[in-house]
């Protein structure tokens, strides 16, 4: 059980992801941008759109920031950015624009925070990114022993992306600076999943998107292993692992943990 007053301590609100210390990222582009006028989805645009055509088409053009279920699972995902000169409401501009639906924060019996939908939100949305400070494996490792040491909760996770032979890790520690998604809690039914997507930054955000229909009032939840793209023998088999009060049918009983960290 984890005391709900420790979850706020020291913790500055940052929408996005930040270097080192809560510092922002920028706000230049690491891309070329498009020279669409209004949204690349447009008849005319969707043909010309250099955006769609080097990088895919991951949105549905009929329902504003859905995910098309049909864009390979393996492919990243690339927006607009700023360097286009599209328009703010282009269907291929989702994680760029930050959080755009009501969440409250409330206090669960165990699980400390949990964040909840203020309103339903339909399969395939994009609900929020995991913003927080992007850190080094090691300083990872370092923040993760002193949490794990002193029984606090932990924020820090490693997403991975695999191309080929090769592994890229992104790890986000939202403990000091962050988002509303740092009170999101696991679950092993979860709600929500992650797919990396890049906006201005070589650095991805961990897009968090509805999984399936999600009810007004109902808890947020993703898989921790799964955000950490975990294997069997990634999972850590320690006996101070932390007990999953997920309450699913499916409960795995402790929350997953990434040895690797
Ligand atoms: C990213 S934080 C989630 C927000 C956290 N509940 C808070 O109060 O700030 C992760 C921590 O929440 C707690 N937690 C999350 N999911 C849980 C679950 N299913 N069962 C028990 N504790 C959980 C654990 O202490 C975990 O280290």
């Amino acid at each position: 059980m984890i005391k709900s007053s420790y979850a706020l301590d020291g913790f500055t609100y940052r929408a996005r992801n930040t270097l080192l210390g809560g510092e922002s990222l920028g706000e230049s582009s690491d891309y070329e941008g498009c020279c669409c006028e209004g949204s690349c989805g447009d008849t005319i645009n969707a043909a010309i759109c250099s955006c769609l055509a080097e990088r895919g088409q991951a949105y549905r053009i009929d329902k504003p920031g859905c995910l098309d279920v049909t864009f390979p699972e393996s492919s990243p995902i690339f927006e607009c950015n700023i360097n286009c000169s599209c328009s703010l409401e282009c269907f291929n501009r989702v994680v760029g624009k930050g959080i755009t639906r009501p969440f409250t924060v409330v206090e669960t019996e165990g699980k400390g925070f949990a964040l909840v939908s203020d309103n339903a939100i339909e399969k395939g949305q994009f609900v929020m990114e995991y913003a927080g400070e992007i850190i080094r494996a090691d300083e990872a490792r370092r923040r993760w022993a002193i949490q794990r040491e002193m029984k606090l909760p932990n924020y820090i996770i490693c997403v991975k992306e695999h191309t080929n032979s090769k592994t890229y890790r992104t790890n986000i520690d939202p403990s000091k600076f962050g988002n509303a998604a740092r009170f999101i809690n696991h679950s092993c039914s979860p709600n929500l999943y992650f797919r990396t997507v890049r906006v201005n930054s070589l650095v991805p955000s961990a897009a968090l998107f509805a999984g399936r229909d999600i009810e007004a009032g109902e808890e947020l939840s993703f898989d921790y292993g799964d955000a950490m793209g975990l294997v069997e023998e990634e999972t850590d088999d320690r006996g101070d692992r932390i007990r999953c009060l997920c309450g699913s049918s499916n409960c795995r009983g402790v929350l997953p943990f990434d040895q690797t960290l």
